[in-house]
């Protein structure tokens, strides 16, 4: 079998004694051109660029790799805490509480329940803050259903689709929309309603059960979840900044005054 070297000696006709290398693309496809890229050709000056895919195949980034490690772990760590996917799960028995916390976390509720207490509400005070917290809501699930539109991450398949009132993009898992209304909601509620400090536990506590929740019901993987905790966390930021007041939308506050 004749050597690289005398190869490209005959090919050339050269005979010269400068060294030449094989790459290892053009070892791994024998149709390819002699030389990936760097090789000039006799006569020529310009260097024809690497092939971009190549460049990723032989210098995976240290990015890349920790990215699809982590989405390994995701998955496998997920599919082991979804204990009460399905019936026959280890904890299948407990499917029906998670079941009642998945409601209690529901885009439904927290909607109409707000609704409700801004046609009831008797004070100004408390009709700023329903309304902002509307406003939230509405926001969040905007939000949500584009990042999940955009992403189209499938949700696990240990997840049997069987969730109370779901919109088209709810076939896909990122975020979590639960928890990102369990961030939002809880911050929310912290720093505009006027709580004791055991009720003030108990808030964080129901937003983190809703969040760990999903992951245990089998609806997502832990990175929708913590992603979404993210999102309506920061979210909650946003609907601060934006406030709506009597003096910032005079109309939207005179539709509730009575
Ligand atoms: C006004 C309007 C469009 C209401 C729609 C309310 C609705 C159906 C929200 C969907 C809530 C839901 C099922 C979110 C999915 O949560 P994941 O945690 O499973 O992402």
């Amino acid at each position: 079998m004749p050597s690289p070297r005398s190869s490209r000696e005959r090919r050339t006709g050269s005979g010269s004694s400068r060294l030449e290398f094989l790459s290892l693309v053009s070892q791994r496809s024998p149709g390819a051109p002699d030389s990936p890229s760097r090789r000039k050709e006799p006569g020529s000056s310009a260097a024809a660029p690497l092939p971009e895919e190549d460049c990723m195949k032989l210098n995976p980034s240290f990015l890349g790799i920790a990215l699809s490690s982590l989405l390994a772990i995701d998955l496998w760590a997920s599919k082991r805490l979804g204990v009460c996917a399905g019936e026959g799960s280890a904890w299948g028995s407990a499917r029906p509480l998670m079941k009642v916390i998945e409601i209690s976390g529901h885009g439904i509720p927290w909607l109409l329940g707000t609704f409700y207490g801004l046609c009831q509400s008797d004070s100004s005070a408390a009709r700023e803050v329903l309304l902002n917290l509307l406003f939230a809501l509405l926001l969040d699930l905007v939000l949500v259903a584009v990042v999940k539109g955009l992403v189209k991450r499938p949700r696990p398949t240990h997840n049997k689709m069987d969730m109370f009132v779901t919109i088209s993009v709810d076939k896909y898992s990122f975020p979590s929309g639960h928890a990102t209304r369990a961030a939002l909601v809880c911050r929310f509620i912290l720093r505009h309603l006027v709580l004791a400090v055991p009720l003030r536990v108990l808030v964080v506590l129901w937003a983190l059960i809703v969040s760990v929740s999903r992951v245990m019901l089998g609806r997502h993987n832990m990175t929708d979840v913590l992603f979404g905790l993210l999102l309506g966390y920061a979210l909650y930021s946003v609907v601060e900044h934006c406030w709506l007041s009597p003096l910032s939308a005079p109309a939207l506050f005179a539709l509730w005054s009575h």
